[in-house]
């Protein structure tokens, strides 16, 4: 007799430096679920001292003392590399790692590249969902983003790149910044959660850990986002909705060498609409002779009609390092999406924020 018991799928959404610390005191709050589980590292003791609703980790005290890296990723890679043993203990058991971070600063910069490792020694798949700093912040947080970057795009299996100079661009002029913060983290959150979905539910059509495991292998760029349906007729525009997220860098998808579509639905999707979302599919993936993986889950209590999750990966690079605005673009969000945003406050000041206060 064989046990049929599915093996449990244990999510670890992880966030790194003060940007990352903040995203998941904001999810954690909103986002439960028995497969996942949120943490937050640092070498900023107070900063820790704000994620009040989750694990934390802090790293490197006896070169920083807790006082934070000082925006140095040099110091902050050193800082992971003393707690190295911490960090094994801490993502032991995993199956899938999320880290969210904000580059530019020391330690999302500087030890997000050392997890990547340590997650890889340990064969655990991992995501990374990033921001890039606003221009505003000046050339020297760019170039330190940017050289993280690099390293993340070779470690991570999958790469979101988030843009906060999108913020300005999506969001009404009167959004308050961290209104525009907890929207950016808003984003990612969707996103978790329609994986945790895809990979915990029994769909119709299912998508499992290992189609998973398969798609993320697949070497090159990566393209993510959700899109929301408020209809059957509108399938087809989730489907490219989730490719145009304001906040992300453009996400071209022609030439990938394999794509998750998950479809989760509130109930039964028509036949004709899930074919021409298919058949959309792969006008967007240009002629690609790509491995495709649709899923498709009924989930009564979905809040719209429907969601398509898309993860393409295998992406041909084209300009690997250029993050210019030319690169991204804006688009006004829906009157409901900067309502959210406004409607929701912030449990803690950014540590740029707070750093650039003491001037
Ligand atoms: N979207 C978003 N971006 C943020 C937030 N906080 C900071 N940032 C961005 O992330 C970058 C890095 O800031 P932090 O995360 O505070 O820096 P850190 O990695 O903790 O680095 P150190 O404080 O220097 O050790 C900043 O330059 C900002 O552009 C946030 O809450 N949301």
């Amino acid at each position: 007799m064989h046990n049929l018991e599915k093996a449990e799928i244990n999510i670890h959404v992880i966030g790194i430096g003060g940007c990352g610390g903040n995203a998941i005191t904001n999810m954690a709050q909103i986002c439960q679920h028995k497969n996942l589980r949120f943490s937050s590292i640092n070498t900023d003791i107070s900063a820790l001292q704000q994620c009040n609703n989750h694990e934390v980790l802090l790293i490197g005290e006896n070169t920083t003392k807790g006082f934070g890296a000082g925006a140095d990723p040099v110091v902050a890679r050193e800082a992971a590399e003393q707690s190295e043993d911490a960090l094994r203990t801490l993502i032991e058991g995993d199956t899938l790692i999320i880290i969210v971070a904000g580059l530019g600063g020391g330690t999302g910069s500087g030890a997000a590249p050392v997890l990547l490792d340590i997650a890889k020694e340990s064969d655990i798949n991992v995501m990374c969902f990033v921001t890039l700093p606003f221009n505003s912040e000046g050339g020297k947080r760019k170039d330190i983003a940017f050289h993280a970057l690099e390293q993340i795009k070779q470690k991570a299996n999958a790469t979101l790149i988030l843009s906060n100079d999108s913020l300005i661009a999506a969001l009404d002029e009167t959004v308050g910044l961290l209104s525009a913060f907890r929207h950016c983290d808003t984003q990612m959150h969707r996103i978790v959660e329609a994986i945790i979905t895809m990979l915990t539910s029994t769909g119709y059509i299912n998508v499992d850990i290992n189609d998973f495991s398969h798609i993320l292998s697949l070497e090159g760029d990566t393209a993510l986002g959700v899109g929301i349906a408020e209809d059957n007729n509108s399938l087809c525009e989730a489907l490219t909705h989730a490719l145009e997220n304001p906040l992300v860098e453009a996400q071209s998808i022609a030439g990938t060498k394999g794509v998750i579509v998950q479809l989760s639905c509130q109930e039964e999707p028509s036949l004709a609409m899930y074919e021409e979302m298919l058949a959309r599919l792969q006008v967007l993936i240009d002629g690609a002779s790509a491995l495709v993986i649709s899923g498709v889950t009924v989930s009564p209590e979905l809040p719209h009609f429907a969601e398509v999750l898309i993860i393409a990966t295998g992406i041909p690079t084209q300009h690997p390092h250029d993050t210019s605005e030319e690169k991204v673009v804006p688009m006004k969000l829906s009157s409901s999406d900067v309502h959210r945003a406004k409607d929701t406050g912030y449990l803690d000041i950014p540590t740029f924020v707070r750093l650039q206060g003491k001037g």
